[in-house]
């Protein structure tokens, strides 16, 4: 891999044009904070502001993140995946308002969004004059996905609106397979444009400031959507208890409708028996959980150890704490048990 560099008028240009934005999508584990680390150690001096938003009460992606210039990481826990969003507004604002520069600005979605509202809030807002959309990246994970797109309506949707669509994890698929993704993606999408990743590798020119998104492509929902908020506003004031089917309004935590999938989470500041953690890994982890991330103590390591699940394959990676230590983690999946779960993981504190 060589490096890749930025056109040099890139940061020109963007006074001019509002900042720039790319959200990068893709179901979950697909490899997007892979691919966002990827940007981080590449964008030589561009001065990149990420949004995170997990599925989940802790945010783990943030810890992930290569180091970077401080602050330049703004989370939004909120639900940004609902509707035009104030939460998103604002966190974007917070970005624009400081008082060091940031050329770029790249937002990472959760797995289990649709990222049709998070575009309309940059076409359907006053964000439409701040910012300017750039494209749309989806990410996808060679090896796990099949043409019924996990069930989920959040996937198909995310390749539905990508503007460039990373195949990522070609070192775990077949020829074959990969050939039949592109044909099936290219049935979702005409004319998808894709590329071929492992770990997030792509060159940065491909997927950054390349100015794919199509705004006029939008501009029938966008109307619907100002509409509807309009509407929304209105009902409020006569009846606080009427809610618009497409409304949204929920906390983050309790979540029913993101395709079935659910999030639980588990912290302690006592650390784990590594056997135990084994076992229950071999014995006792549901088959239903698609997706499982953290950072683990265990007694018998000085090390913070990243745990990374992600479909059939999980992997632990020792590396050296920065914060003192405790037990961050997140399991995603369909029909899980959250009591059950929490009372196995503190059965593995040491
Ligand atoms: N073998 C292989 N593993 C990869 C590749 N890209 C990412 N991974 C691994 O896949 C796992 C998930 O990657 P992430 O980048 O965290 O995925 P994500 O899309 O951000 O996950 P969520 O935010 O939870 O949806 C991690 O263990 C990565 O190291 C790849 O190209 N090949």
């Amino acid at each position: 891999m060589t490096t890749t560099t930025l056109p040099s008028t890139t940061t020109l240009e963007i006074s001019k044009r509002g900042m720039p934005v790319t959200i990068i999508t893709g179901f979950l584990g697909s490899g997007k904070t892979t691919l966002l680390n990827h940007i981080l150690s590449n964008r030589q001096d561009l001065k990149v502001a990420i949004l995170v938003n997990e599925f989940g009460d802790i945010n783990i992606d943030s810890q992930l993140l290569v180091s970077m210039d401080e602050d330049m990481v703004e989370l939004s826990n909120g639900c940004i995946c609902c509707t035009i969003n104030d939460g998103l507004v604002d966190a974007v604002y917070r970005v624009l308002e400081r008082d060091d520069r940031v050329d770029y600005m790249v937002i990472e979605t959760t797995g289990v969004a649709d990222p049709l509202p998070i575009i309309l809030t940059f076409l359907g807002t006053e964000l439409r004059d701040l910012t300017r959309l750039d494209s749309i990246v989806t990410v996808v994970d060679a090896e796990t996905f099949t043409p019924d797109h996990f069930e989920s309506e959040a996937a198909l949707k995310q390749i539905a609106y990508g503007d460039v669509t990373i195949l990522n994890k070609t070192d775990l698929a077949s020829p074959e397979q990969l050939k039949d993704l592109e044909a099936y993606i290219s049935t979702v999408k005409v004319g998808a444009r894709i590329l071929h990743s492992q770990h997030g590798k792509v060159p940065l020119p491909l997927i950054l400031d390349v100015g794919y998104n199509n705004p006029k492509a939008y501009a029938d929902l966008v109307q619907e959507e100002i509409k509807q908020s309009q509407h929304e506003h209105e009902h409020h004031h006569h009846d606080d208890h009427t809610h618009h089917p497409h409304e949204h309004h929920h906390h983050h935590s309790d979540h029913l409708d993101n395709d079935g999938f659910v999030s639980i989470s588990f912290e302690s500041d006592r650390p784990l028996d590594v056997k135990k953690f084994e076992t229950f890994l071999q014995n006792q982890l549901p088959k239903e959980v698609f997706r499982a991330k953290g950072i683990l103590w265990f007694a018998e390591s000085d090390l913070r150890n990243v745990f990374q699940l992600s479909g059939p394959r999980f992997d632990l990676q020792g590396e050296t704490w920065r914060t003192p230590p405790k037990n961050q983690l997140v399991f995603i999946g369909r029909n899980l048990n959250a009591d059950e779960l929490q009372q196995q993981l503190a059965n593995c504190i040491a």
